[in-house]
């Protein structure tokens, strides 16, 4: 199985002065595939993807993606190249669009390193005509491909801070797919969606991954996306991991039950929670 992992965390730890946000944490998402990172609120789960974006340098650990030409060490990497050379995009906990510019633009922008590779980075480049313009309509072509995937093309002129919230999030998704990563980290996708559009997510997120052949890291609290589309579940509790295996083995495990319940014998999980977990929500 060594060949279908995608990307490999080892012993990471994160430390915030005292704090230790993430505790020696290892874990492996494999290719063409969906691996969800849950946890109680507090856990570590965005700064797992903090390390992994270069947003910040772990205090510890190696951080692995193996890309097709070989392994790259993303806590080496600065942060600005983890997107561009490494091919790890991501979508944020609260969605970060270009608002001011239009849906097409924001696809575009995406390409941008592409778009400036074929200028060879010089004005003179931007007149070679044939290869800048080859990449300028390939560009358009994967944007309108993404707008079709993600039902936005008839709203292609519109500004992206128009859109309603669930179509930016979609937009969000589009855009980081524009950037054709390998890996594609997804902080809480489903917050603030209404079920029909959480339904059309899990449709999204089965179809990148199964279509596009493109593995996924899912950081989400909404337990009827998790349980639904993740190949791959691992939790995480005050940033060191409790369980880690597939989404029925981590519902019934007593560690992860406990997890959400908390000590506390007035905790209560939200129905929805204890019913994705397998719990009675009042039983203590
Ligand atoms: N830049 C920072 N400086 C100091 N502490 C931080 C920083 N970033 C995160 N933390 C702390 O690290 C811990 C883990 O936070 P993190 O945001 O990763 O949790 P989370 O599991 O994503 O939570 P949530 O589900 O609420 O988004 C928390 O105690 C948080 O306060």
């Amino acid at each position: 199985m060594t060949d279908n992992k995608l990307l490999e965390v080892e012993h990471l730890t994160m430390r915030f002065g005292g704090l230790v946000a993430i505790d020696n944490l290892s874990f492996t998402a494999n290719k063409r595939e969906i691996t969800a990172i849950i946890g109680p609120n507090g856990a570590g789960k965005t700064t797992v993807f903090n390390c992994l974006t270069g947003f910040y340098v772990p205090t510890e650990g190696r951080l692995t993606l193996h890309a097709d030409d070989g392994p790259r060490l993303l806590e080496r990497t600065e942060g600005f190249r983890i997107p561009r050379n490494n091919g790890v995009a991501r979508t944020f906990q609260n969605i970060r669009l270009f608002t001011g510019m239009t849906v097409l633009e924001n696809l575009i922008v995406a390409q941008h390193n592409r778009l400036m590779e074929a200028s060879a980075f010089s004005i003179a480049g931007l007149f070679n005509l044939g290869r800048y313009s080859r990449a300028e309509k390939a560009a358009i072509e994967k944007a309108e491909f993404w707008l079709n995937k993600v039902g936005l093309y008839d709203q292609a002129d519109w500004n992206a801070g128009n859109l309603p919230y669930g179509s930016q999030r979609r937009l969000e998704i589009a855009r980081a797919m524009c950037t054709d990563p390998s890996l594609l980290c997804l902080d809480e996708p489903a917050a603030g969606l209404n079920p029909r559009e959480s339904a059309e997510l899990n449709v999204l997120l089965q179809s990148i991954r199964d279509d596009q052949g493109v593995g996924c890291l899912l950081i989400e609290h909404d337990m009827s996306v998790v349980m639904q589309i993740s190949d791959h579940v691992i939790v995480l509790d005050y940033g060191r991991k409790i369980a880690d295996g597939n989404p029925e083995a981590v519902k019934n495990d007593p560690a992860v039950i406990r997890a959400y319940l908390g000590e506390d014998e007035d905790d209560e999980l939200p129905p929805e929670v204890a019913a994705d977990l397998n719990v009675d929500p009042n039983a203590h």
